[in-house]
């Protein structure tokens, strides 16, 4: 199913779009990585467990979900469809999906808000801090549930597809809606290599949202974001386009959750594409999944109805597995599922 949405996004795209939605970083081995880390994992399902119907809903920092699903914040939605974000903010609300809005998206949190259904939003912290400080204040006062701040990108991966392919600048009429400063001149998204927790203390002190860290693969980091008051985490490699040569997130997920020891929920993304690996990720620590390119490839080849598809695929796949595992909730699943080859 994916496979077949994935084709169909491939040949409605520009090629340089494509391999904008779908390269990595150097060689692309932590790409790969991420894909094989879950295809190597093997299952040992209970049997005679009486689990009845299944119940998936999960809630995560009080947003309630209809599935540990979420959609990753990606860049650039009205490249894929001209819907945009308005398609991917409808689709995941149809399945009862979190959606992650990216700060590169291509329109406005306001408009994203109005179709959405519980939305976070992704957010660089840009070295300068008035700024920050104001866009955080509109993702609130649009409706935003927590802040996912991007901490594996203190400058941009090498992506060689776009070097190849001359890809840097989005085309004329699109640009980084929610990057609008006071007078409506439109910002460049800024890396920031002097960040340090410092940042996250300062974010601490201007918003009342959760803050959720997205890039944490060393269980150090994890414990440091702990004692940092941090409400949340996300085992990511941002799906292979930063460090190449990283750690694949299910094989650095096991350490991250150990080091967090419950006290706050663990998210990871990064390779995610059945329902077996969400069961994986779930009996390796995690509360929940994000899904990044599957996304991409429902928007491109179908708009609102190919996200939708695409997160109900998923679901109804983990649904699917939870029962052939003897497993009856995202929460019981337990670790002795998967056995380490
Ligand atoms: C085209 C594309 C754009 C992305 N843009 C962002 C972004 O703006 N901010 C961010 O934190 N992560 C971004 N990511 C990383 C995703 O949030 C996520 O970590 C990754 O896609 C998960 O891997 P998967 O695509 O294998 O599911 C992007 C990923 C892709 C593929
Ligand atoms: O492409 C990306 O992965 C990404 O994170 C990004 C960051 C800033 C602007 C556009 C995309």
């Amino acid at each position: 199913m994916l496979a077949e949405l994935r084709a169909r996004a491939r040949d409605a795209l520009e090629p340089a779009h494509w391999d904008y939605f779908e390269g990595g970083a150097g060689d692309e081995r932590t790409l790969r990585a991420n894909e094989e880390a879950f295809a190597r994992v093997r299952l040992v399902p209970r049997v005679l467990r009486a689990t009845g119907p299944r119940d998936l809903r999960t809630t995560l920092l009080g947003t309630e979900l209809r599935a540990p699903i979420l959609v990753a914040p990606t860049a650039f939605h009205r490249l894929a469809h001209r819907d945009g974000e308005l398609a991917t903010a409808a689709g995941a609300a149809a399945a009862g999906a979190g959606y992650v809005v990216s700060m590169a998206a291509t329109t406005p949190v306001e408009a994203i808000a109005a179709v959405a259904g519980p939305w976070w939003f992704q957010l660089y912290l840009q070295p300068d801090r008035d700024f920050t400080a104001a866009l955080v204040r509109r993702v609130e006062a649009a409706g935003c549930r927590a802040l996912v701040v991007s901490v594996d990108s203190p400058v941009f991966g090498r992506r060689e597809r776009d070097h190849r392919n001359g890809f840097h600048d989005l085309p004329a009429g699109l640009c980084c809606e929610n990057l609008r400063d006071a007078a409506g001149a439109v910002r460049d998204i800024a890396m920031d290599a002097g960040l340090g927790w410092a940042a996250i203390g300062w974010l601490r002190g201007i918003t009342g949202l959760p803050i959720v860290l997205k890039g944490v693969l060393h269980p150090a980091d994890a414990e440091l974001a702990v004692e940092h008051g941090v409400s949340g985490l996300i085992v990511s490699n941002h799906g292979g386009r930063q460090l190449d040569g990283a750690v694949a997130t299910a094989d650095a997920l096991p350490a991250v959750a150990k080091a967090v020891g419950g006290r706050l929920p663990v998210l990871v993304d990064g390779g995610v594409r059945r329902g077996a690996d969400i069961l994986a990720a779930l009996a390796l620590g995690a509360d929940a999944v994000l899904v990044g390119r599957p996304v991409l490839w429902g928007l491109a080849a179908g708009g609102a109805d190919g996200v939708r598809l695409v997160l109900d695929s998923l679901a109804e796949d983990l649904d699917r597995v939870l029962a052939l595992a003897g497993v009856r909730t995202p929460a019981a699943v337990p670790p002795d599922l998967v056995v380490s080859p």
